[in-house]
């Protein structure tokens, strides 16, 4: 159980790539460029042990694409990074999730079709090596069996979802489902987990205790990252807040520094306007709202890279259009 009476940011600098006093990921110059678009673009990234991490940035941003980098689940064109000192980068996921970093995923259609419990149980098991460990000792399997349903109903309890074991995960609300992922998820005891959008599609009723649960595991001393776009989230549950824009890292602070760092509130919701902003359905900027959003996040990247404060930035020149 970490000491929650120390900061483990105290000393730490507000500026991207900022150094961590016990970092448990090093991640360094990581690119991924889809066509023409360089979706992720971090020059140094760490993350301190046994904190919350949130990270934020609009839509497009890079922020899924980090993940999947970082979790073994895509490939980088450059870069490497760590997991508590030992190199990952190159690794499958299964590898990464063995060396103890994992992440949440939606339900997919196959896995509705299996109860609850077989859920949780799949949590634990690695990828083939395992099951051909068990194909070859059956009885040692099945001692392994035994241990892992047993700590699976266990898991279940925890999250309040022991009353419906033997529904089909199909059946689960979005909100129980969201539990669901994150008990499979810490069958494997993870360091870190990887959280992406936790309270997307959550009603209102199980807010709360997804929330209690995400700052259990971090008081419990596991690592949590996490991407989400409530604002109101992230100040509740995140000790440190990581902006993204445009595959780069813009910003980095407590989540009570962020929200008045007007450059960032700018990058989000392109406040500069004179004009009635305007968002498609899906709550992303379009038109010249879009234009304008694009403008003030390439402003904030070029005084990143030329190492400027970004709480001054000015507004972008406007065109004469
Ligand atoms: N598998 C992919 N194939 C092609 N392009 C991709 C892929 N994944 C991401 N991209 C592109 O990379 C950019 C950033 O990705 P993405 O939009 O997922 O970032 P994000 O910050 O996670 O955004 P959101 O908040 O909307 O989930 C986008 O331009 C997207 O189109």
């Amino acid at each position: 159980m970490p000491d929650t009476t120390i900061d483990p940011f105290a000393g730490v600098e507000r500026v991207p790539g900022s150094t961590k006093p016990d970092p448990i990921i090093t991640a360094d110059h990581v690119t991924r460029s889809f066509g023409g678009v360089q979706a992720v673009n971090v020059e140094h990234l760490e993350i301190q042990r046994g904190t919350s991490t949130g990270l934020i940035g609009p839509n497009g941003a890079g922020k899924t694409p980090l993940f999947n980098l970082l979790t073994g689940f895509d490939r980088a064109n450059s870069g490497t990074w760590s997991l508590d000192g030992t190199t990952i980068s190159s690794k499958p996921a299964y590898r990464v999730a063995r060396s103890g970093m994992v992440r949440t995923f939606q339900l997919t259609k196959a896995l509705s079709r299996l109860t609850v419990l077989d859920n949780v149980r799949l949590g634990a098991t690695g990828q083939t090596g395992e099951r051909m460990i068990g194909a070859l000792m059956p009885w040692s399997w099945r001692a392994q069996e035994a241990e892992i349903t047993e700590r699976a109903h266990a898991m279940l309890a925890r999250f309040k979802l022991d009353t419906k074991a033997i529904d089909m995960a199909g059946s689960l609300s979005g909100g129980q489902r969201k539990l669901l992922e994150m008990a499979r998820a810490l069958m494997t005891n993870p360091k870190v987990v990887m959280l992406d959008e936790p309270m997307a599609g959550v009603n209102p009723a199980l807010t709360q205790s997804l929330l209690g649960h995400i700052k259990s595991l971090r008081d419990d001393g596991t690592t949590v990252v996490f991407v989400e776009h409530d604002m109101d989230v992230i100040r509740d549950v995140s000790d440190w807040v990581v902006v993204m824009a445009q595959g780069e890292i813009i910003a980095e602070g407590p989540p009570s520094e962020l929200s008045s760092n007007s450059a960032v509130v700018d990058a989000y919701l392109g406040s500069h306007h004179d004009k009635p902003l305007e968002f498609d359905e899906q709550g992303d900027p379009v038109g010249e709202t879009a234009r304008m959003v694009e403008e003030m996040e390439s402003e904030l990247a070029h005084r990143v890279r030329k190492g400027q404060s970004i709480s001054d930035a000015p507004e972008p020149e406007r065109g004469t259009s």
